[in-house]
């Protein structure tokens, strides 16, 4: 366990696998509000990392800060051990291939089908026949655990379960190192979500994906999770495994990790 945003570097990085995302100092924020404030954190190749913390603690932006979708204000952000900043456009387009994403409304684009919406990315990056793309949408179709027809579905007839997988099946499009999911188990009712945290668990271990995960979910992190960062005063507060959250005296921690539903999870 680590507490105190001080990660370590690569302290058991070894057992663990390489550093795919690695984030040190990192500070960023909107017009006269600062988000994150020094904030390190690393994630290590084939884990599922949740991210949690109270609402407003800046998950969703230190996500898209990595993502290079917001500024940071100071800091470095490696990911695959390219510095994005400083990577020329050829560098940047190869990691950004390596990428998946599920932002947190799925995003699908309404006027095209399932298959469509997969083929998206290939079509963006990939240089395919038709059929080939036809055949590989297909395949990370039913890799998502959607039955066949749910290809020729537009995003209006699908449920929210099926938008999840359809969106991560688009995330799953370039056979991504990385995929990362912006609270993939709001909206779904318990046994959907429990299904896709399985999901998430199963592809992670069968494609050895990293997965950084922005979760209120309890249930996710405590099934789906290997680690688990939370974020609290504009930094990493502390990281490690489920059982460590459970030993580590913060308030908010206190109230999340031991309160009246985390006791469902942990009796
Ligand atoms: N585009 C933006 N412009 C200005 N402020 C923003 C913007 N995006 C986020 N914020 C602010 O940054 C802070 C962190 O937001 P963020 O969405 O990252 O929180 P979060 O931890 O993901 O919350 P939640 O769990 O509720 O989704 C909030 O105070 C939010 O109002």
């Amino acid at each position: 366990m680590n507490t105190n945003g001080t990660n370590g570097g690569t302290n058991g990085a070894g057992a663990r696998g390489d550093v795919v995302i690695r984030v040190r100092g990192l500070t960023a924020g909107f017009e006269d509000t600062t988000v994150l404030e020094n904030l390190d954190l690393d994630s290590y190749r084939g884990e599922v990392l949740g991210v949690v913390g109270a609402s407003g603690t800046g998950k969703t932006v230190l996500l898209r800060t990595i993502l290079g979708l917001i500024p940071k204000r100071a800091g470095t952000i490696e990911i695959l051990g390219v510095d994005l900043e400083t990577a020329d456009a050829d560098a940047r387009e190869a990691i950004d291939q390596r990428l998946g994403v599920l932002f947190q409304q799925g995003a699908l684009f309404s006027s095209l089908n399932v298959l469509q919406n997969v083929q998206v990315p290939m079509r963006e990056h990939l240089k395919l026949s038709a059929r080939m793309m036809d055949e590989l949408a297909r395949l990370k179709i039913e890799m998502v655990g959607l039955p066949p027809d749910a290809a020729t579905k537009f995003p209006s007839e699908l449920s929210g379960g099926m938008t999840k997988r359809a969106g991560l099946a688009r995330a799953l499009a370039l056979d991504p190192d990385i995929v990362f999911l912006d609270e993939p188990t709001s909206g779904l009712d318990p046994i959907g979500a429990a299904d896709f945290d399985e999901l998430i668990g199963t592809l992670s271990e069968s494609l050895g994906l990293t997965v950084f995960m922005v979760t209120h979910d309890l249930d996710s992190l405590h099934t789906a999770c290997n680690r688990i960062a939370v974020l609290a005063d504009k930094r990493v507060l502390i990281e490690g495994a489920f059982s460590d959250m459970l030993e580590f005296d913060h308030p908010w921690v206190r109230s999340y990790f031991r309160g009246t539903r985390a006791r469902g999870i942990t009796a």
